[in-house]
Formats: C-alpha cells, structure tokens, sequence
C-alpha cells in the first residue's frame, strides 16, 4: 500500500497544538482545518488534470483543471473538522457521510449513517478521518465505497497506528493512506500514543 507521511515544520507545528491536551475545543478545530489544509494538498498533488483555453485580460492562454473532482467522505464525528477546508480548496468535489462510532468494550464500529451515492465506479474518493487506529472504522468504511464500485480511495489521517497502516494494507482494497504521522502504536484501551485522545470529544465534547 502506497502511504505518505507529510513531513513539514508547519504540518508538525499543528500536530503538536493537536496533541497538547491545553488545547480547547476550538484551538483544536483550528489546527485541525488548518492541517487539514496540508494534508489535502499533498494528497491530490499527482492528481490528473485537463487543459482548456483561457482568455486573461491580455491574451488567450491555457488554463488547469482537475479532470475528475473526487468524493469526500467524512467519517462522523471526527472526520466532520476536516470536510469544511478540504471542500474549500476542492469546491467542485462531492460529499457523502459515515457515521460510525467504536464501541469502546470491543473495539468494532458501530454504524449509524451511510450517506453515499450509489455508483462510485471512476470517481476517485478521500476519506477524512483524523484517526487510524485500529484500522476497523477505515476499513468499514472502505468495504461501503468499494461496494460501490470505487477503485481509487485515499484514506487522509492525521495520526495513524502501525496497527492500522497494516490493517489498511491487509485489506487488500485499492486505498493509499495520506497522514501527518504514524505513531508508535495502541495502548489496552486501542488509543493511539502518543495521540491526540479521542478526535470527536476534543472538537465536540464527550458522547
Ligand atoms: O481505527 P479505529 O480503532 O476504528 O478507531 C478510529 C475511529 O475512532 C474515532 O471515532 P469514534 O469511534 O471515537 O467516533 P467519534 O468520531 O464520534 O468520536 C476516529 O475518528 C475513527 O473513526
Ligand atoms: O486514539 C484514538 C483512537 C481512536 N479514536 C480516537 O479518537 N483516538
Ligand atoms: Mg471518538
């Protein structure tokens, strides 16, 4: 599985206002959409583009534009503080909703919204999910897309597991993982640590 650690001083200035537990609700909603921002333009860095005429003030000339604008998922709550930015830099992208919430006794994803279209066959299709820890609500939610008929997913993380990045490759599905660090694993409770604690309660409050 293809995966890209985005390795930046500002995208690791953000992360650490993310981790630092003085940080409120909305600190971290900003640094999260702010982050969000780097993370989404390394993502579709080598995205196809077209060509088509444009005419400036002063002349004709040619212009850019992505060929195919991708779907963003949101996997709610947590993914919910990075679909603002990123369909602000992609404004012609679409958007369906997740929304599962881990059931903290075994660790599984509880589904409780699946907003798709029904056909995803040649759409490309970025996941937001600050979260990658044990890989189970990344890999539900790509078992959905792909159902669909979807070939090209790009799950987009802020903090990931090695425990997930592997779950992720075992998969087998067609997903490259985009992250701003992969951490050094899980802990009893499958939180991520160092981490960030839990993404959803630290933008929302708790459950
Ligand atoms: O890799 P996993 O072990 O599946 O854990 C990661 C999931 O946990 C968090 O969501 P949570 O279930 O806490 O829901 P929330 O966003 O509503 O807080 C996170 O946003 C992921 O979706
Ligand atoms: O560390 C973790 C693990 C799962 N979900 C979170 O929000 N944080
Ligand atoms: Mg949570």
């Amino acid at each position: 599985m293809d995966s890209l650690v985005v390795d930046h001083p500002l995208a690791a200035a953000l992360l650490t206002t993310l981790r630092d537990e003085r940080s409120d609700n909305a600190a971290f909603r900003y640094a999260l959409r702010r982050l969000t921002q780097m993370l989404i333009y390394e993502a579709i860095r080598d995205a196809p583009v077209e060509q088509f005429e444009v005419r400036t003030p002063v002349a004709t000339t040619t212009g850019v534009r992505l060929q195919q604008p991708p779907l963003l998922v949101p996997v709610l709550r947590a993914g919910l503080g990075m679909v603002e930015q990123a369909h602000a830099l992609i404004p012609q992208a679409r958007v369906g909703f997740v929304g599962l919430a881990r059931d903290e006794k075994t660790f599984e994803p509880v589904p409780y919204l699946e907003s798709l279209p029904d056909d995803l066959s040649g759409l490309p299709v970025y996941v937001l999910d600050p979260m990658l820890a044990t890989g189970g609500s990344m890999v539900h939610t790509i078992e959905l897309l792909v159902t669909r008929g979807a070939t090209d997913v790009t799950a987009v993380c802020v903090v990931a597991a090695p425990e997930g990045v592997a779950a992720l490759a075992d998969s087998g599905h067609p997903v490259r993982l985009v992250t701003a660090t992969i951490d050094e694993g899980l802990n009893e409770d499958r939180y991520i640590v160092p981490g960030l604690g839990d993404a959803g309660d630290r933008q929302f409050g708790p459950r």
